[in-house]
């Protein structure tokens, strides 16, 4: 089995494979859309990538490649508890640091901090939070990264500041997408909690039409756990929106929602039935 993710060595998304797939091979990638690439063209059977934090929301890379390109079926969801570290080479005071680099949605997390605590260092995103370690690993001037423990151990950091996220209940959700000839393992499969992603189009602008959307899950009762409207990339004003729902794709009472949609004119688009993984500590991890 091969996992691709976004690396390098450090990243939140190597925790979240590691949490997923023990000792499988796991594939480091520079970008987001180069893991999806490495399923889509068969170098990979799977992979793991970051979708949604409690501070920054969605990411929007991911959201995007994967309904405008990748298309890829989501297998499986897990949540990781984030927490973000100040790092550095050496012992250094606040003041002393110019620079901090990480991931924007790192840097995002940790805006508060940043704005209070070093307002002379400018800020520089990087392709990833281990990215950023790995660079001020290298670097002589007194630069500091946002990242995790295990990018400090990997790069050799020390930890200057632990816990510098702005909120306490920080969290992201990853999810898995599959090649579709990958036999998805049982680990991944066997969780009792089970969700739905999709998306849907209206099909022109008119009043009420995306309560006449909600009201078709209302009515079933289907719960809704999150609705976000992204650009269609098509013109200004053109959306659709992507939900998530506590049923599974099969289930009579959906399939009744895509008829009734589809009898309106909408389109409706499964991205994925599947289940949801919560991270479970265990002895010696690094979260
Ligand atoms: O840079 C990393 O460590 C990642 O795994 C990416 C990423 C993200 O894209 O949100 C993952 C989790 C954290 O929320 C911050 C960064």
């Amino acid at each position: 089995m091969k996992i691709s993710y976004l690396g390098p060595k450090g990243t939140f998304t190597k925790m979240a494979v590691d949490a997923l797939f023990p000792g499988e091979e796991a594939y480091s990638y520079a970008t987001i859309p180069q893991c999806m690439d490495a399923v889509t063209n068969g170098e990979m059977d799977y992979c793991v990538v970051p979708v949604e934090n409690t501070i920054e929301g969605t990411v929007p890379i991911t959201m995007d490649y994967l309904i405008h390109q990748a298309k890829l079926p989501i297998v499986g969801e897990i949540v990781i508890p984030i927490r973000q570290h100040l790092l550095t080479k050496n012992e250094l005071e606040l003041s002393e640091i110019n620079a901090v680099y990480s991931h924007s949605h790192a840097i995002a997390q940790c805006h508060q901090f940043l704005h209070t605590k070093l307002p002379q260092a400018v800020t520089h995103a990087t392709s990833s939070t281990g990215t950023a370690a790995e660079m001020v690993a290298e670097m002589e001037e007194p630069a500091a990264a946002i990242g995790n423990e295990l990018a400090a151990k990997e790069f050799g950091l020390t930890i200057l500041q632990e816990d510098i996220h702005d909120y306490a209940n920080n969290h992201t959700r990853f999810f898995i997408l599959a090649n579709p000839a990958a036999k998805v393992p049982e680990t991944i499969v066997s969780s009792t909690n089970r969700k739905t992603s999709l998306y849907v189009t209206l099909p022109r602008d008119y009043a009420g039409a995306l309560h006449q959307v909600l009201a078709a899950f209302a009515w079933r009762n289907i719960n809704m756990s999150k609705i976000e409207s992204r650009p269609m990339k098509t013109g200004l004003g053109n959306y659709f929106f992507i939900m998530d729902v506590t049923c599974e794709a099969e289930d009579i009472l959906f399939q009744g929602v895509q008829q009734e949609l589809t009898a309106l004119g909408c389109s409706l688009t499964v991205l994925g039935s599947y289940p949801i993984h919560q991270y479970e500590k265990k002895a010696g991890a690094n979260l």
